[in-house]
């Protein structure tokens, strides 16, 4: 493995939140609670992104956000990194092959909030993300039909889990998919930036 990349062995279930964290929030720390515990993971790994391809707007420096989002999410099981700056990758298509081909034996997850399943079709290699690992999609305001109407969604219904399967969803067979209820945050980065709440920059 290389030098500075997280630890995970064969076998072990981790999932894997990518996000601007512009800033992180409590919403973030709790999705991934849920998530440890609705998908039975062992760990998440939080991948504080370089930037996302869709958003026009540059983010705060990543070691800032780096910094804060380590303040926001203290527990053991979940790991804050930089990995797709180390990588040299930025779309998730990406990150996900090196990170298969990085780690053979470890069953990874993706996990995002219902609001990216809506626009997830236009993401680069959206299709090859679904063969490459199961996806685990977390409810979010204002995003509650999209398990139903999303244009991916709509494509891969035939590989949803039903939630209540969601702990087998890291063994699943790809690609499959799994939409988890749960008491909602209304948190997001972008309110906090409208704020002020948030001196990244
Ligand atoms: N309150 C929340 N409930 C469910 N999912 C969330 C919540 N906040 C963030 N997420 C998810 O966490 C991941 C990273 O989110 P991100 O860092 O973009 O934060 P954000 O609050 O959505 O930011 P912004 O408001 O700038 O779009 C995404 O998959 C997003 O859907
Ligand atoms: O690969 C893509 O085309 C792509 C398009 C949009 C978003 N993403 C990823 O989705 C994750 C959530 O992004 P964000 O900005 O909503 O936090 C983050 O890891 C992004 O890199 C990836």
């Amino acid at each position: 493995m290389r030098q500075g990349f997280p630890i995970a062995m064969r076998g072990q279930r981790i999932g894997l939140l990518g996000g601007s964290f512009d800033p992180a929030h409590e919403g973030h720390a709790h999705i991934t609670r849920e998530a440890l515990r609705r998908f039975g993971l062992d760990r998440v790994w939080w991948l504080v992104s370089p930037g996302n391809p869709l958003k026009a707007r540059g983010p705060a420096p990543m070691a800032t956000r780096l910094r804060q989002a380590r303040r926001v999410m203290r527990d053991p099981k979940v790991v804050v990194s930089g990995l797709e700056a180390e990588l040299g990758t930025r779309h998730t298509a990406q990150t996900l092959a090196r990170l298969t081909a990085l780690y053979p034996g470890v069953q990874f997850v993706w996990l995002m909030g219902a609001d990216n399943l809506a626009q997830f079709d236009r993401w680069e290699g959206w299709r090859r993300i679904l063969a490459l690992v199961p996806v685990g999609v977390l409810a979010r305001p204002g995003h509650r039909m999209v398990a139903g109407q999303a244009r991916a969604a709509r494509i891969f219904a035939h590989a949803r889990l039903d939630a209540g399967r969601a702990r087998l969803l890291p063994f699943a067979r790809r690609p499959a998919w799994c939409f988890v209820q749960m008491p909602m945050s209304d948190l997001s980065s972008s309110a906090i930036r409208a704020g002020g709440g948030w001196r990244g920059r």
